[in-house]
């Protein structure tokens, strides 16, 4: 077996172009509730992906096979691994991930929890240098937080910690992010500055950015695909005004209960 730092065995299909996701007949969910049905998804490219539905649609769910945290039938494969294979995504690079929900219950200076996004490149005993911290400081620049560098993570409010937690994430420098509902505490104009700069991610910096939202206004003047999980068969639409459009009515009606 190959060690490819990945824990993945050598693939027959690594000398065809890998897209950044696919997924052929995903099943998963939880005992007695199948949540994702027979899903076939590809994304051939790093891309932005905003991920809709309704509450409990299994958006969520989607994430926890993604990151390895849930077994499921059939196959998901990033850039060319198979999840189930995978060990150690997040620390080679191939995943960064921002869940829904991020607590913690010790005090810690903002700019030393942002520079900990630098831990990929540091052995477990080295310290982070002043270049990790200079690109902490960006990091809280860019999410219009470098005010708060000096202040406890733990006193800060619902949003501000949000923007810091995203802060961290964008040090990684994975090839593909998954957020959960990262603008869910934001207000108006924060929202629009986060769908911003992740969309960034995806076009400029070539990567795969999975965000899942309830927050519609801000896709349409964004590039990418809509993924509307509500839907009984979903897939990969451009996104448009006209799909956001579609996908809106779709989450203004009740949900279907065959889930
Ligand atoms: N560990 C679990 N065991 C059993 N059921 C679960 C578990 N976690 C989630 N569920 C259920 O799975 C369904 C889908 O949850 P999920 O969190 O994926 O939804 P979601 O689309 O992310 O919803 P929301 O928009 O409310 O965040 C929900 O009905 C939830 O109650």
């Amino acid at each position: 077996m190959s060690d490819d730092g990945l824990g993945t065995a050598p693939n027959s299909s690594s000398l065809i172009p890998q897209s950044s996701l696919n997924i052929e007949n995903l099943v998963a969910g939880y005992p007695g509730r199948v949540l994702v049905r027979n899903l076939f998804l590809c994304l051939p490219a790093p891309a932005f992906v905003a991920v809709v539905g309704h509450n409990g649609s299994g958006k969520t769910t989607l994430f926890r096979v993604l990151t390895g945290q849930l077994p499921y039938q059939g196959s998901v494969q990033l850039h060319g691994h198979e999840v189930r294979h995978l060990r150690r995504a997040a620390t080679t690079g191939l995943l960064g991930y921002l869940p829904q929900r991020g607590t913690l219950d010790f005090a810690i200076a903002v700019r030393e929890l942002v520079v900990m996004g630098r831990y990929r490149h540091h052995s477990l005993l080295s310290a982070y240098n002043p270049t990790d911290y200079a690109l902490a400081d960006a990091a809280l620049a860019r999410v219009g937080m470098a005010h708060l560098a000096a202040r406890d993570f733990t006193q800060l409010s619902g949003g501000e910690q949000q923007l810091v937690w995203l802060a961290q994430l964008s040090l990684q420098d994975a090839q593909v992010y998954l957020l959960d509902e990262p603008t869910q505490q934001l207000d108006v104009y924060y929202r629009r500055q986060v769908f911003s700069l992740i969309h960034s991610w995806a076009v400029q910096g070539n990567k795969s950015v999975l965000c899942s939202t309830h927050d519609l206004d801000n896709l349409p003047e964004l590039t990418g695909y809509l993924l509307n999980l509500s839907e009984p068969e979903p897939q990969l639409r451009p996104l448009s005004s006209a799909t956001v459009q579609e996908a809106r009515k779709w989450l203004e009606m009740p949900p279907l209960l065959v889930k």
